[in-house]
């Protein structure tokens, strides 16, 4: 017997961070949005846990026991006193190391498809926990929509979205690791007070009346300096992108990944269009949110 899910990207459209906590993470005000670019994951019993993964970037991906779906497949069969074994199968669509929860993506898809599997009968607070230890960004892979991720971004308050929003994402040549990027961070802000992190009202009521123009106005990434601190390049691609006529242009996450904002899907395939010519960028996809977290299908 075999379990699917499918599982989306996401795009930050607002990351307020904090100063480092003495654990090493950064309290953050994080407006997650979920996109339609998926991950599948098929989880099927097996004689012991093996991990396959198959799509564009596949060869980026560990399929040791590092792997986050393989890890969510490891605490649940811990919690439940059973054993791991299960084929898990990972259809990537998500770039990797792009700051849109590709790995998250894969933990939330691999849990659920394996709670699903072995009816461990789990509820979803036990579902989010267990997401929460995987790591800050799973919880909401599970959920999907919109919401606000408050502590370390684990801790989620889901939000209403009055309309759907259209999005170009630019992919890099080579990815950006997350911690690193948080460290840039820190270098940056060295000597300066840095305010504790707040979701901006502008920002909620725009994604609440899914005002694209008001969306547009508000966004914002406080990883953005660091990560054009490691990867200068990426000034190129937010250039190509708003002379191409984006909304709004912003680093999604830690990056490497840029997303712009457009103003409808014809815009979206237009914007899309000059920046696979600008040269800028490994790959360009058009994906609209909020969609759905993980799903079985
Ligand atoms: C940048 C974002 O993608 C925005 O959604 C997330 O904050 C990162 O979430 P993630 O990849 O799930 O990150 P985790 O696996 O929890 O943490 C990886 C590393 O990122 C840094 N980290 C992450 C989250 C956070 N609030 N503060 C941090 O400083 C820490 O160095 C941590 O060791
Ligand atoms: N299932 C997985 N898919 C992709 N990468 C994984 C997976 N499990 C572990 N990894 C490791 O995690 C690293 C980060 O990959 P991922 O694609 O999750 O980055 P990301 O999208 O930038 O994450 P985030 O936006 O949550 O910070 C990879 O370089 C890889 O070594």
């Amino acid at each position: 017997m075999s379990v699917t899910v499918r599982v989306p990207a996401k795009v930050n459209v607002q990351l307020a961070v904090g100063a480092a906590r003495p654990d090493g993470y950064h309290d953050l005000a994080n407006v997650f949005l979920a996109v339609g670019l998926h991950d599948e994951i098929t989880v099927t019993a097996a004689e012991e846990l093996r991990v396959t993964c198959a799509g564009p970037d596949a060869g980026q991906v560990p399929l040791d026991r590092t792997n986050l779906a393989a890890r969510a497949a490891l605490v649940l069969a811990e919690r439940y006193g059973r054993a791991p074994d299960v084929h898990i199968h990972i259809a990537k669509d998500i770039p990797v190391a792009g700051g849109m929860a590709g790995g998250s993506a894969d933990g939330a898809g691999a849990l659920l498809g394996c709670d699903a599997l072995w009816g461990t009968g789990a509820s979803r607070g036990e579902l989010l926990d267990i997401c929460a230890e995987l790591g800050s960004d799973v919880p909401f892979s599970l959920v999907g929509g919109a919401a606000l991720g408050t502590g370390r971004g684990e801790r989620l308050t889901e939000l209403e979205v009055g309309g759907s929003f259209h999005w170009v994402f630019a992919m890099a040549a080579r990815g950006l690791s997350t911690p690193a990027v948080f460290r840039e961070f820190d270098r940056l802000a060295k000597g300066r007070e840095i305010p504790g992190p707040v979701a901006s009202r502008d920002l909620l009521d725009a994604l609440a009346k899914g005002d694209v123009d008001a969306l547009a106005a508000t966004v914002s990434n406080d990883l953005q300096p660091a990560a054009l601190s490691l990867f200068p390049e990426l000034a190129d691609t937010l250039a190509a992108g708003r002379a191409a006529g984006a909304l709004a242009s912003l680093v999604s996450g830690s990056g490497p990944t840029i997303a712009f904002l457009a103003g409808d899907a014809e815009a979206a395939e237009g914007i899309a269009g000059a920046l696979r010519a600008s040269g800028t960028c490994r790959t360009v996809r058009t994906a609209a949110g909020p969609v759905p977290g993980a799903t079985v299908v």
